[in-house]
């Protein structure tokens, strides 16, 4: 049985429609990521799950119990949100057993809770501190500490990592998943990162105009986007639109492309093209997936180089080039190759 499962669910805000129909299901232990642009309906839909909103239509089932009508205390769910305040006045310690105290757990039992909680994260020694004598980092890992003390099966966190600089995030991320393995419980991270998405989640769902426009594997989204959107979204792919020639290869971009399996001729077709799939070639091209153009603009990134080739067509592609790739300066005429699995055709 599903963990979660979301059916149908719509929430307007006025003119807004902030979820339309959307679809969603989470397994048990799943780790499973949100990703989309500002205003694609995440926070809404952490917070219909939630229960601070109720939906328009539609149905949130949790272990296969419709939460409908439940308000949010009572459902059993952990928590963390953006402004995730902890509490000031408490300890370390105080703040973490708060949930459990309200549930008159046994002094004993908190106890033992409590310390086995912050031991998972390595907080066992500053539990007797205030939340000002802590580190945003330290303070991240109390409130995540505090929403799993009391073992939900589901923890809804929306943008736990935002306000950490880049290095701690990369890390607090990692421990969020070795705490999400450990606890056994469902995720839901909200994010906009698509790199922390990808790197954290079983899955993750790409949110667009309160629908799920594709749901897979972290890899599966990559590498084979289902549309435009998808293909743009994640990794700034080359959406190339073409047409399949009489002998099956694709006319596309100013040059003829080859796929790996063979296509049906006659239609209309999108392709994504990886930045990072494109190679620069020297010599003469090759009949098929290969493209003259203008290198306008290059961009040196540390691990690598980022270049904007203009094709004659008009069509202008992002590249992305290894450190090593020693390209020519921008006004030089390029010639850019790939390999036939490196196109991916679009559905939408
Ligand atoms: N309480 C509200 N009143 C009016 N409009 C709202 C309300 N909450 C959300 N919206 C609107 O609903 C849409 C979805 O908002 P939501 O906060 O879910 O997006 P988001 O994907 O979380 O965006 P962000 O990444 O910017 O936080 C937006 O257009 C937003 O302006």
């Amino acid at each position: 049985m599903a963990l979660l499962r979301v059916e149908g669910l719509s929430k307007r805000f006025g003119p807004t429609l902030a979820l339309d129909g959307l679809d969603l299901e989470v397994r048990p232990g799943e780790f499973l990521a949100l990703l989309g642009g500002s205003g694609s309906g995440k926070s809404t839909l952490l917070r219909l799950v939630a229960g601070f909103e109720a939906p328009d239509s539609g149905r949130i089932l949790l272990q296969g119990r419709d939460l409908a009508g439940l308000p949010p205390p009572a459902r059993p769910l952990g928590m963390m949100f953006q402004n995730y305040a902890l509490f000031p006045h408490l300890s370390v310690f105080d703040n973490v057993a708060y949930g459990l105290r309200r549930e008159a757990r046994p002094r004993a039992e908190i106890a033992r809770r409590v310390a086995e909680a912050l031991a998972m994260v390595g907080l066992e020694a500053l539990a007797a501190r205030r939340p000002h004598q802590l580190s945003g980092g330290q303070r991240q890992r109390v409130a995540l500490v505090r929403a799993l003390v009391k073992r939900p099966p589901l923890l809804l966190l929306d943008e736990p990592l935002g306000a950490l600089d880049a290095g701690l995030r990369e890390r607090t991320g990692f421990e969020l998943r070795a705490l999400q393995r450990a606890t056994g419980a469902g995720f839901i991270l909200v994010t906009h990162d698509q790199a922390e998405a990808l790197a954290l989640a079983d899955r993750v769902a790409v949110l667009d105009r309160g629908r799920v426009a594709q749901c897979g594997p972290p890899a599966e989204l990559y590498e084979r986007p289902a549309s435009r959107f998808v293909a743009r979204f994640l990794g700034a792919a080359n959406v190339l639109e073409g047409r399949v020639a009489a002998d099956g290869a694709v006319e596309a971009a100013g040059g003829r492309l080859a796929l790996d399996h063979g296509l049906a001729p006659g239609g209309a077709l999108a392709l994504a093209l990886r930045p990072e799939r494109i190679r620069l070639l020297a010599g003469p091209p090759p009949a098929v997936n290969a493209v003259a153009g203008t290198l306008r603009e290059l961009a040196y990134r540390g691990d690598g180089w980022i270049a904007l080739v203009a094709l004659a067509d008009g069509t202008e592609l992002r590249v992305a080039l290894p450190a090593a790739a020693a390209p020519p300066p921008p006004g030089s005429a390029v010639t850019l190759g790939w390999d036939a699995a490196a196109l991916v055709p679009l559905a939408g």
